[in-house]
């Protein structure tokens, strides 16, 4: 599917330019604003941005929910945990009510836990949303790995030809943890599909994946409305 691409100057640009995004984004929408979120470097200062006074002052975080993408299997308060860091940066600064943040389950066992999201994700907006071709999602964000993951959908794994479930486990063979991550099925459930991609040790995944390299988990997503491409120079070069 073609997609939107945005370069700019660096990391501090792209999560200026995603911050204002969102704003705008959930400003204008008209009820209920759902965003998938990820973890990363660069979200880190996005979700920073979000939580300094001036910006959250202006953000519907009472109509705003909150969910991941995917995260490690891990307790929230582990560094490795995408929830712990942005309850780190983002939650604990800002007004947002805690029934409006739905964190993935991190512990007993992972293909339970995956089945448990997709469960909360079924009540909260209907079983047949998929099919009725009604987002689940207003924003997914993404990242990309060097090794050409986004969410938790890593090369080679059996997740990537999952095409029913929208939550399930994946164990990576190159990166620590057993992760949980949406599905392509349910990102593509969404309205505007957002990869933030930083820095030059992106440049070459980045490259092959534009080029639609199907050896890259990243090339497979698509979105029921846009994706749009954020990233710096250095990941563009
Ligand atoms: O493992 C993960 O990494 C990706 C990419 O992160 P980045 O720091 O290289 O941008 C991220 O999108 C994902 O949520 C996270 O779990």
């Amino acid at each position: 599917m073609s997609a939107k691409e945005i370069v700019l100057a660096d990391s501090g640009a792209v999560a200026r330019y995603v911050a204002d995004f969102l704003l705008a984004e959930a400003q204008r929408a008209p009820g209920t604003f759902r965003i998938a979120l990820s973890g990363g470097s660069t979200p880190k200062r996005l979700y920073a941005l979000m939580a300094e006074p001036a910006y959250a002052a202006r953000f519907p975080w009472a109509r705003t929910e909150f969910f991941f993408g995917d995260d490690r299997f891990v307790p929230a308060d582990s560094p490795d945990s995408n929830r712990g860091m942005v309850e780190k940066t983002l939650f604990s600064h800002v007004d947002v009510p805690a029934a409006n943040i739905y964190p993935m389950p991190d512990q007993g066992d992972p293909d339970a836990g995956a089945r448990a999201y997709e469960a909360v994700l079924k009540e909260r907006y209907g079983a047949a949303v998929l099919q009725k071709g009604r987002p689940l999602f207003d924003i997914v964000m993404l990242g990309l790995g060097e090794n050409g993951h986004t969410a938790s959908l890593f090369p080679r794994q059996p997740v990537l030809q999952e095409k029913t479930r929208w939550v399930a486990p994946c164990v990576p063979d190159d990166a620590p943890h057993t992760r949980l991550t949406l599905t392509y099925p349910a990102i593509a459930s969404s309205r505007i599909v957002l990869f933030l991609v930083t820095g030059s040790a992106k440049a070459a995944v980045y490259a092959r994946v534009r080029k639609g390299d199907p050896a890259e988990p990243a090339s497979h997503i698509t979105s029921d409305g846009q994706i749009e491409w954020i990233v710096d120079r250095d990941a563009a070069a």
